[in-house]
C-alpha cells in the first residue's frame, strides 16, 4: 500500500452494527500494510482541536525564561523541554528542531498507582495558561475513547479475546508530548523530528494543516497522509507490532517542517499499565524476533536515556531509532 487510507470509524460504536465488520477489515488492511490510517467519524469536533491547538501554542508562546522553570528534570520527565535539549541516541549529533511539553497520565498525589510505580504523579501544568489542564485532559479523555474503539476492533481484527489488549489500558502509562517545530528554510538540513518508529501501542495526531509528517513506505518512499479536516492521523507503534507477533506494523517517520510556518502538534501516545509485559499473543511471522517489553521498565529507560550523558544498555529495550 502506497498510500494512507482515510476510515470512518463511527461504525465501531455499534459492535452488533452491519458495518462493523468491515470497518475492522479496512483497518487492519491499513495496519498490516503501511502501519498508518487517517480516521474520521470520531465524534471530537474540530473546534475543539482547534482549542487544543490554540492552547499549545499559547504554551510556547510563554517566555523563554518563564519556560525555564518549569522543564523537565532527571527525576521528572515532565514540563518544557528547551529546543534542541535531545539528540537523537544514533550518534549523529543533530538536534531534532522543536521545542516540547511532555505530559504523562494525570494521577492524582493520593492515587494508588502511585504506590506501584514512581513514574505516576500529576503533571506540571503552566501557569501562564490557565485553562491549559481542563482544555487538554478533556481532549485526552475523548482520546482514550477512540483508541478503545480501535483496540477492541484490533482484538476483533486480530480474533484474540476480547479486552485482551484493552485491559492492558487501566491507569495506564499513555503520555501527550506538545510539539512546536519553526519553519526550516529550503537549504536547511536536518529534521523537526528524524525518521523514527514510535516505540508505544498506538499513536493519534491531529495534524496541523501546514503539514510536514512524512511516511515511509514498504519500498523506501516517502509520503504525507491525507488526512481530512477534523481527521486524525493513526500509527501502529513497536508494542503493537510485538503483541500482534509482527502481523501490525510499526513504521517510520518524520517530521520536516519546510511549510515557511510554525507548526504545532500534539501527538496521544497510548501505552499500557506500568505492570503489563507486552508479548506476542499469537505465533510470530517468520523471521519477527523481539523480546518481550516490560511497559514501567520501558518507560523508566526512555526518562533515563533521553539525557545525553545516558547510554541505551544490552538491557535497554528497542527505543525507535532507526540503525539503518
Ligand atoms: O508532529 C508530528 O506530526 C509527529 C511527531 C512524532 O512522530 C513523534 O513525536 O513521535
Ligand atoms: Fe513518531
Amino acid at each position: 500500500m502506497e498510500r494512507i487510507p482515510t476510515i470512518d470509524i463511527s461504525p465501531l460504536t455499534n459492535p452488533a452494527g452491519p458495518q462493523y465488520r468491515s470497518t475492522v477489515e479496512q483497518i487492519m488492511d491499513a495496519c498490516t500494510s503501511i502501519g498508518f490510517l487517517s480516521i474520521t467519524g470520531t465524534g471530537i469536533a474540530p473546534e475543539n482541536i482547534d482549542q487544543v491547538r490554540d492552547t499549545v501554542k499559547a504554551i510556547f508562546d510563554i517566555d523563554e525564561a518563564r519556560k525555564w522553570d518549569q522543564a523537565i528534570t532527571r527525576e521528572n520527565y515532565r514540563g518544557y523541554i528547551p529546543m534542541g535539549f535531545f539528540t537523537p541516541n544514533d550518534g549523529s549529533g543533530a538536534a531534532d528542531k522543536y521545542e516540547g511539553y511532555k505530559l504523562h497520565f494525570e494521577a492524582a498525589e493520593d492515587a494508588p498507582i502511585r504506590a506501584e510505580c514512581a513514574l505516576y504523579g500529576p503533571n506540571i501544568w503552566p501557569r501562564e495558561v490557565p485553562q491549559a489542564r481542563t482544555v487538554i485532559l478533556d481532549y485526552w479523555q475523548q482520546l482514550d475513547g477512540v483508541a478503545d474503539l480501535l483496540l477492541g476492533a484490533l482484538e476483533v481484527g486480530l480474533e484474540i479475546p476480547p479486552n485482551t489488549l484493552r485491559d492492558a489500558f487501566r491507569d495506564p502509562m499513555t503520555n501527550m508530548t506538545l510539539l512546536h517545530y519553526p519553519p526550516q528554510a529550503p537549504e536547511e538540513r536536518g529534521y523537526g523530528i528524524h525518521p523514527h518508529k514510535d516505540t508505544d501501542a498506538l499513536t493519534i495526531i491531529a495534524p496541523d494543516p501546514v503539514g510536514g509528517l512524512e511516511v515511509q513506505t514498504r519500498t523506501g518512499g516517502w509520503i504525507t497522509p491525507d488526512c481530512p479536516p477534523g481527521g486524525f492521523v493513526v500509527n501502529i507503534g513497536d508494542m503493537l507490532e510485538l503483541w500482534s507477533g509482527g502481523r501490525l506494523k510499526s513504521t517510520p517517520h518524520r517530521v520536516v517542517n519546510r511549510s515557511g510556518h510554525e507548526r504545532y502538534s500534539f501527538p496521544y501516545f497510548a501505552v499500557p499499565r506500568h505492570d503489563v509485559v507486552v508479548a506476542p499473543l499469537l505465533p510470530v511471522l517468520t523471521g519477527f524476533d523481539r523480546p518481550e517489553v516490560h511497559c514501567g521498565h520501558w518507560s523508566a529507560e526512555i526518562w533515563r536515556t533521553n539525557w545525553p550523558d545516558e547510554m541505551a544498555t544490552g538491557d535497554t529495550p528497542e527505543l525507535g531509532t532507526l540503525t539503518d
